[in-house]
């Protein structure tokens, strides 16, 4: 239970109507979730206007409404609270009302197109193995101490990334690594959050759906830095043409990683093969399992992360050398018959050119590159084509096929692929529907020595069709495949 007067320190409050004298118990941003005695916050998203539901809320029990504009019909026994922004309310409030736990631990975000889940589960791995209690926020997995939740979104909302980071501090956690999207920067999910420090990892085309622009998806990133404290450092990949902007209006103190240019993390690739980078990094050697040079950069990040929180150089590489591959990132086997299965979540046109990039790299002859991949369904639609293109390019064989069509008809969005391949490569495609079927093709398809691609969709463990989700695991089917080849 927390006093209402309590909760609002900080919030831009334009009107009250009512004591905010009040008891609550919970606060809630969805009308079906309260509870009597509840706050509940109306925003306005991009299908309903929360304000539509105050009523209801009262009704199931609410006390009190967090609103931007107050409804026609006022009710005696209920306080209202008019906010400049209900997004920033409810993020502020979130925090107040579980005590500013971002405060009590070091919390580090990180940004980018590509490379959140791996430098943060790296990050994570690394400090738990350093000896500190960790705690991850990302795509795959929340880790709170030793308790797992299932994640539903790469950034939380900000009511659950302050629940969750309040557990953390009840259960000790030093650190907390937490992905942070463009979506949750642009909604307000982490206003508030007393970040220790910021990561930048590249800026490729994605998301052009919902924000409008590339330069609007660049803003929002950047915006991020911009509201780092100054006691908090940014570390930005200095090689991507937008990691400089990124740094053009913090206050925080400006760090660099690189493998091109100078900067004050630096890494040579000195090998990069199938079974993991040899790399130099500030002048030290170290080796390393992860594989591509993406990855390098990844490591790069985590490297500068543990200097820069206070890790010795010497112990943060060799417990970088003990580092595992993160779960649906270039995952690999080989089965019996020889055949290379890599299953890696490529989902955007820059992800695919690396993966595809490494494997035509460190690939020893003249094995096939068979690719399967897809694009998810009511998401930016732009990136199809590229993807399309970017596929047959560096593949020998691709195999186009459904990846979460969501609401979208599964043949459109292949059929928008399929327009970005250009015709000399047009005979190198097939487009299969069913995904099963798909990657089965791959696997008769591919002779010993030949390599399969199956990008898109990594850790997940299902298939989104018109709001139902079935299950279905990238890695459990090629391997149940490539089993049965081999018997
Ligand atoms: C596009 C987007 O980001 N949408 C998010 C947004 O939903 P929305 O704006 O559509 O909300 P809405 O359904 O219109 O509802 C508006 C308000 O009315 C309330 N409501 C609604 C119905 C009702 O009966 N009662 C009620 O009170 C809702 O609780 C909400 O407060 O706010 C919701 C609540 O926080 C999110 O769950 C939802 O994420 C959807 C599911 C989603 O798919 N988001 C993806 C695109 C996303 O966020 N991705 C990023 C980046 C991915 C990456 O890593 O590349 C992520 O961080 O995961
Ligand atoms: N530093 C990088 N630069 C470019 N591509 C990368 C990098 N790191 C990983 N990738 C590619 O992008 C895919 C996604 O990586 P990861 O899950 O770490 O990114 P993410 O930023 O968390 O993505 P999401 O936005 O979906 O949360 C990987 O499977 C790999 O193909
Ligand atoms: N976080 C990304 C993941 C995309 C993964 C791909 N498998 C898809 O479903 O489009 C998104 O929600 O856009
Ligand atoms: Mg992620």
């Amino acid at each position: 239970m927390k006093l209402v007067k309590d909760i609002l320190y900080n919030v831009s409050i334009n009107a009250v109507q009512g004591s905010t004298d009040v008891l609550i118990n919970a606060v809630q941003f969805d009308s079906r979730k309260i509870e009597s005695n509840d706050l509940f916050i109306a925003q306005k998203g991009l299908i309903f206007d929360g304000h539509k539901f105050i009523y209801n809320a009262i009704e199931l029990g609410a006390k009190v409404i967090v609103c931007e504009v107050f409804p026609e019909n006022l009710n005696k026994n209920v306080t209202y609270i008019q906010v400049e922004d209900s997004n920033e309310a409810l993020a502020i409030i979130a925090s107040n009302f579980y005590d500013n736990p971002s405060s009590k631990l070091k919390l580090v975000g990180v940004t980018g197109t590509n490379g959140k889940t791996t430098i943060t589960t790296l990050l994570h791995s690394l400090f738990q193995k350093a000896g500190f209690k960790a705690g991850l926020l990302s795509t795959v997995k929340i880790l709170v101490g030793d308790t797992k939740y299932e994640a539903t979104h790469t950034t939380p909302n900000s009511l659950a990334i302050n629940s969750y980071l309040y557990e953390m501090v009840k259960a000790g956690v030093d650190y907390c690594f937490m992905e942070v999207s463009s979506h949750g920067i642009h909604q307000k999910r982490t206003t508030g959050l007393q970040f220790v420090g910021g990561v930048f990892t590249n800026l490729t085309h994605d998301h052009l759906d919902y924000h409008s622009t590339f330069k609007e998806y660049r803003d929002v990133k950047k915006s991020f830095f911009d509201d780092l404290p100054k006691t908090a450092f940014a570390l930005v990949n200095i090689d991507d043409k937008n990691g400089e902007i990124m740094l053009q209006n913090t206050k925080a103190k400006k760090y660099s990683y690189a493998l091109k240019t100078m900067a004050n993390y630096k890494a040579k690739i000195l090998e990069n093969q199938f079974s993991g980078l040899f790399l130099n990094i500030n002048d030290q050697e170290v080796w390393t399992k992860l594989i591509g040079s993406f990855n390098a950069y990844n490591l790069l990040a985590v490297f500068g992360v543990s200097q820069l929180l206070g890790l010795k150089s010497t112990e943060a590489l060799t417990l970088i050398s003990e580092l595992e591959n993160v779960s649906g990132r270039f995952e690999h086997f080989i089965s019996k018959e020889g055949v290379t299965a890599i299953i890696d979540y490529a989902h955007t046109p820059d992800a695919l050119k690396n993966v595809l990039e490494t494997i035509n790299n460190i690939r020893t002859g003249n094995e096939h590159v068979i690719t399967v991949v897809g694009c998810g369904g009511d998401r930016d639609k732009a990136k199809r084509p590229v993807m399309g293109r970017i596929a047959s390019q560096l593949s020998t064989e691709v195999i186009f096929t459904s990846d979460n069509p969501r609401s979208e008809n599964p043949q459109t969005i292949l059929d928008e692929i399929e327009a970005g391949v250009e015709p000399e490569n047009f005979k190198k495609t097939l487009s299969v529907l069913d995904r099963e079927q798909a990657i089965k093709t791959a696997t008769k398809l591919a002779k010993k020595g030949d390599i399969i691609l199956i990008a898109g969709k990594g850790h997940e463990t299902y298939q989104e069709v018109n709001g139902i989700r079935s299950h279905f695991d990238d890695y459990e089917k090629i391997s149940q495949l490539l089993k049965a080849i081999e018997g």
